[in-house]
C-alpha cells in the first residue's frame, strides 16, 4: 500500500481482527454489516427533502415518541442487514418495543453476538438538514450458543461491551468505533463508496472550552448542574466556555471529542431520569469516550458500571473531556 494512501475500513478490520481477544472473524463480519447498512442509510439521509423520507411515519415507539420516517427506514435497514448476514443471535433497537431473537437457518449456528442500536440519533434534526447519526453497541451473549437469545443477553453492564461505535451523517459521513483497543474514525468517500481511515487513534483533549446542554431545561436541573453551568459561563481564567448544542448526541459528542468539551443530558424535575437511553445511547458513547481518554458518568456512577434493568431505561448522562467531567463531579458532590 503506497504510504500516502489511507487504509480502508475493510483493510483495517482485517488487520485488527488479529488483535481482538475473541477473533473468530464474526465481529469483523458484524462491523462490515454495519458499514453496509450505514452506506444505505447515508444515501437516504443525503437526499432527505427530495424523496418522501422526511416527516413522521405516523407511529409512536415504546417511548411515546413520534417515529420519523427516517427512524423507521434506518431501523429496517440495520435489522435487515444484520439478520441477512446471520452473524447475530439478537437485536435490540430504540424503535422496537422488545428485542428480536434471530434464529439462523443453519441449526448449529454459532452466533455469539447481540447488537443494540439507535438507528437514527438526533431525529428532531432530520427535517432541518442538521447532522444526525446512528449508534451501535455489541456484546457477546451470556446464554448458551444455539439457543434463542434472551433479555439477559441485552441487560449487561456497559463494561461488558466488546465493541461500540457511531455513524455521523454530517458535512461528511464517518464511522467511529472501538473494539476496546482505542478509537478510530473512517470517512466515506462518496464517489468511491469506501470508508478511509481519516482519524486514527482519536482521543478527547484532557480539557476543553465547550459545554453542550439544552439550557432550555435549566430551571429544572439540580443545583449541582446549575452551578456547573454558571461556572462554565463565568468570566474567570480560561472561561467563559462556549455553549454548543446541536441536539444530536452523536454530533455533539463527535465535536467535543475533536475539540475538547462536555456533553450533558441531566435528570430534571420534569424528565425524571433525563432523556437518553442507557443501552443504545449512553453505554456505547461511554465506551468510546473512555477508550479515547474521556470520561462518562451518570452522576455518582461510572456509566459503564450501571447494571441495566430495562431495555429502554433512561439515565442522566455527562460525558467528555476528563478534567471537565471531574469538575462537574465536584459540583454534583457538593449537594449529595
Ligand atoms: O431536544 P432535547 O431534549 O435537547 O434532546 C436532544 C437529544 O435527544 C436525542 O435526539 C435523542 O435521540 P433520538 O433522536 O435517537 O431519540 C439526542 O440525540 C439529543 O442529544
Ligand atoms: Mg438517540
Ligand atoms: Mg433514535
Amino acid at each position: 500500500m503506497s504510504t500516502n494512501r489511507k487504509q480502508t475500513l475493510g483493510e483495517f478490520i482485517i488487520e485488527n481482527q488479529k488483535s481482538f481477544q475473541y477473533s473468530s472473524g464474526e465481529l469483523s463480519k458484524l462491523i462490515n454489516a454495519i458499514r453496509l447498512a450505514a452506506k444505505v442509510v447515508n444515501h437516504e439521509v443525503n437526499k432527505a427533502g427530495l424523496v418522501d423520507i422526511i416527516g413522521t411515519a405516523g407511529e409512536t415507539n415504546i417511548q411515546g415518541e413520534n417515529q420519523q420516517k427516517l427512524d423507521v427506514f434506518a431501523n429496517e435497514k440495520f435489522i435487515q442487514t444484520l439478520t441477512n448476514r446471520e452473524i447475530v443471535c439478537g437485536i435490540a433497537s430504540e424503535e422496537e418495543d422488545s428485542f428480536i431473537s434471530i434464529n439462523s437457518s443453519d441449526e448449529n449456528h454459532q452466533n455469539k453476538y447481540v447488537v443494540l442500536i439507535d438507528p437514527l440519533d438526533g431525529s428532531s434534526n432530520i427535517d432541518v438538514n442538521v447532522s444526525v447519526g446512528t449508534i451501535f453497541s455489541i456484546y457477546r451473549r451470556v446464554t448458551p450458543v444455539g439457543t434463542p437469545a434472551t433479555l439477559e443477553d441485552f441487560l449487561q453492564p456497559g463494561n461488558q461491551q466488546v465493541a461500540a461505535g457511531y455513524v455521523v451523517y454530517g458535512t461528511s459521513t464517518m464511522i467511529v468505533y472501538t473494539t476496546g483497543d482505542g478509537v478510530n474514525g473512517f470517512t466515506l468517500n462518496p464517489a468511491l463508496g469506501t470508508f478511509y481511515l481519516s482519524h486514527p487513534n482519536m482521543t478527547f483533549p484532557e480539557t476543553g472550552k465547550i459545554y453542550s446542554v439544552n439550557e432550555g431545561n435549566y430551571v429544572h436541573f439540580s443545583q449541582g448542574v446549575k452551578d456547573f453551568i454558571k461556572y462554565c459561563q463565568m468570566e474567570e481564567g480560561d472561561r467563559p466556555y462556549t455553549s454548543r448544542y446541536i441536539g444530536s448526541l452523536v454530533s455533539d459528542f463527535h465535536r467535543n471529542m475533536i475539540k475538547g468539551g462536555i456533553y450533558m443530558y441531566p435528570k430534571s424535575s420534569v424528565t425524571g431520569n433525563g432523556k437518553l437511553r442507557l443501552l443504545y445511547e449512553c453505554n456505547p458513547m461511554a465506551f468510546i469516550a473512555e477508550q479515547a481518554n474521556g470520561m462518562a458518568i451518570g452522576g455518582k456512577t461510572r456509566i459503564l458500571d450501571i447494571q441495566p434493568t430495562e431495555l429502554h431505561q433512561r439515565v442522566p448522562f455527562f460525558c467528555g473531556s476528563r478534567k471537565m467531567v471531574e469538575k462537574l463531579q465536584e459540583f454534583l458532590e457538593k449537594y449529595h
